[in-house]
């Protein structure tokens, strides 16, 4: 996951590959609870691993539930069969409405029959999303219910015991949110001694995800009937039945963002989206036909779909999206790209969601540039051709940040793309938290738009450590280059190749089976980190850096490095030989006292002795050889900016590195600037 003030996306070109989905939010939540409701033992096979499913579990584990996890497996639940094992709870429910809803109603009942006292509460936001209607219902059931905020608003207090009054039907709205009616569905089951009746009150919205609610209770054991959309009957003696193992589907609303990819920019080989497809339970699978309808061509398979372009620019479209909530939000950024304007109609419960999420996205069209109508339901984009570049503010609203990915596409609308900043990426945890990885592994960008920030200088200037913090804020990756050369020095040693032998050097150099994972180096299966940080490693890559054809079999393997979404290179020729179209070139130094006192330190803290006139001496001796070398010699880029860090912390070197990135960016104002 990307925990960083923002995240900068270059400008896109062409999406293929193949994507696994994490599960789905709205069927892991379900089975958690159904699971924590029933009797003995569920294993829940690919549960989503978010926020949202985090504070269900940790509200399960409050409730008295065991769950282990099964090495590289399933999740083993043991539920409390319907009994509450503690009458007294806090749990925080996040922003999660698929925890908050349905364990308002089961506390509500099972403190109304078993006696308790039970307080929910969200962050912020869950606070001014609406529970009222669920309130009204339980409190007609006769269920104790406080608001301790503002009324119809978390935090809530449900207490008991009190007693039920079962008899008449149960009426809820479902005009505002039907995880009401799901919460009084999954949780109603607990008190089914006569059967009981849901009456629903006003048109019920989002109905596919009561789709869901029914398709699951079945798996646990519960039939309930339904007239149309208006009437549910819970029956007689309805009890949880595990079933033992179940499977949660792969998440349909997190697919539109790769339906849309597909549809933008797949023009060779498809998208192939695995986790859903025509088998699915999810409402969410209808998006293809809304993107089938701009113009994408779709395969799907049971649990599996693929996406291609078709028309192009998409189609416009008009669509009562009514039934896929989530999900059209992807429409309105696809609507950019389109041949006209697109409404997006039905829409108003996007205002009670995780922002108002009719302003946020009406908002942050408009900053890229984009002609935006809104009503109070509804929504329509113009496609957009002249694109700024702009800050995207999220709203703590992870669809938002996902969504707004697809618009670092202009590149194949326009011919000046541009980057798109997206602030606090890390709000996608709420539902799939390595989205952005996710996406970087299944589309490309030129390469001359991947930025890159080069930091050169002399040995020991702490060039490896300041790369190391500048790429960790922007979430690049690093190519420390030193390492290619060191790890070339102790593959030729070790293939008995002398090392002024240039020629046999480059050769070892060329096939290089070298890799980075995880801050470790890998050289074939041998882990050479430890090995690259011995000084006899620097002497050797000093040596064998001074060959030109050492330095030309090393230069694609340098260049491979840029990948998205960024990189920060740091050598000795990083900005003047290898990317010198660079957008921003620093020449690192430090006097040389300073870098073998540091050098000095370094040894010492490892346990290995060190002398610190000695030191000097290796480092200057080193410097003119480096700077005298005919290959590459080390040299600052005439563009370079310069930067000498002797009385500066890494922290200060680090933020001033930022500051010139940020004016070598295209977002103006600060980083935050919404
Ligand atoms: O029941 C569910 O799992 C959900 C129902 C929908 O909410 P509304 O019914 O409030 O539209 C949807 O937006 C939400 O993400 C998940
Ligand atoms: C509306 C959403 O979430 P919640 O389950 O919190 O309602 C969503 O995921 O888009």
């Amino acid at each position: 996951m990307f925990k960083i003030p923002f995240l900068d996306l270059p400008p896109l070109r062409a999406a293929a590959g193949t994507v696994r989905l994490p599960g789905s939010k709205s069927i892991s939540n379900r089975v958690l609870l159904l699971a924590g409701l029933s009797e003995g033992q569920t294993l829940v096979h690919d549960l989503l691993d978010s926020d949202d499913t985090a504070v269900m579990l940790a509200s399960l584990k409050q409730l008295g539930c065991v769950l282990e996890q099964v090495e590289g497996g399933p999740l083993k639940v043991t539920g409390i069969g319907a009994k509450l094992q503690t009458n007294a709870a806090k749990l925080f429910l996040g922003n999660a409405g698929t925890a908050m809803r349905p364990l308002t109603a089961a506390l509500a009942l099972l403190a109304a029959t078993q006696g308790g006292e039970f307080e929910l509460s969200g962050v912020a936001r869950m606070h001014e999303r609406p529970i009222g209607d669920l309130v009204d219902a339980l409190r007609g059931l006769g269920c104790e219910v406080a608001c301790l905020g503002n009324e119809g608003y978390p935090p809530l207090r449900l207490s008991g015991p009190s007693e039920l009054k079962l008899s008449e039907p149960v009426r809820v709205r479902g005009d505002v949110s039907s995880q009401f009616l799901t919460a009084l569905l999954l949780a109603l089951p607990l008190v089914a001694e006569q059967d009981i009746h849901i009456d629903v009150v006003g048109e019920l919205i989002s109905k596919p995800y009561i789709h869901i609610t029914l398709e699951l209770l079945k798996r646990f054991g519960i039939e309930v009937k339904r007239e149309g959309w208006q009437r549910f009957t819970i029956p007689a003696g309805s009890r949880y039945r595990s079933p033992g193992e179940i499977h949660v589907e792969g998440d349909a609303s997190s697919a539109s963002y790769f339906v849309a990819l597909g549809a933008i920019a797949a023009t060779g080989q498809p998208i192939r989206i695995e986790g859903v497809g025509s088998a699915s339970l999810q409402g969410d699978v209808r998006f293809v036909e809304a993107a089938e309808a701009m113009g994408a061509v779709v395969r799907a398979e049971a649990n599996a779909v693929e996406v291609k372009r078709g028309a192009w620019p998409l189609r416009a479209l008009d669509l009562d999206c009514n039934h896929i909530p989530d999900a059209a939000m992807t429409l309105a950024v696809m609507a950019l790209y389109a041949d006209g304007p697109s409404t997006l109609r039905n829409i108003a419960s996007w205002r009670v969601k995780e922002t108002d999420r009719i302003v946020a996205m009406a908002t942050e069209l408009r900053k890229l540039g984009a002609q935006v109508e809104e009503g109070p339901d509804w929504l329509r984009v113009h496609p957009l051709r002249d694109w700024q570049p702009a800050a995207i503010h999220t709203y703590d609203d992870h669809r938002v940040a996902m969504c707004f990915s697809l618009a670092a596409f202009n590149g194949l609308v326009t011919a000046s793309p541009v980057p798109v900043r997206i602030l606090e990426p890390q709000c996608v945890a709420k539902t799939f938290p390595d989205y952005f990885e996710t996406l970087f592994e299944v589309v490309s960008a030129r390469p001359e738009d991947i930025p890159v920030i080069t930091i050169d200088g002399p040995t020991a200037s702490g060039k490896g450590t300041l790369a190391d913090v500048v790429a960790h804020e922007l979430g690049y990756i690093v190519l420390d280059s030193g390492a290619l050369y060191r790890a070339t020095g102790l593959a030729a040693r070790r293939a008995g190749v002398e090392l002024d032998e240039a020629e046999a050097v480059a050769a070892i150099a060329a096939k290089l089976d070298l890799h980075f994972a995880k801050g470790r180096v890998w050289l074939g299966d041998e882990d050479i980190t430890d090995a690259l940080r011995e000084e006899a490693s620097g002497l050797a890559a000093s040596q064998v850096a001074a060959h030109a054809p050492v330095r030309a079999a090393l230069n694609q393997l340098q260049l491979d490095f840029r990948c998205l979404p960024g990189l920060v290179a740091d050598g000795r020729d990083m900005g003047s030989m290898v990317f010198p179209d660079a957008p921003l070139k620093v020449f690192l130094t430090a006097s040389a006292a300073t870098r073998a006192e540091r050098r000095h330190k370094q040894l010492i803290s490892k346990g290995i002795p060190a002398n610190i006139a000695g030191l000097r001496e290796d480092l200057e001796a080193r410097d003119a050889r480096d700077k005298g070398r005919t290959a590459s010699p080390l040299q600052a880029a005439a563009d370079a900016r310069r930067l000498d860090n002797s009385a500066q912390t890494i922290e200060e070197s680090r933020d001033l590195v930022l500051s010139w990135w940020a004016e070598a960016r295209p977002f103006k104002g600060s980083a935050l600037s919404h």
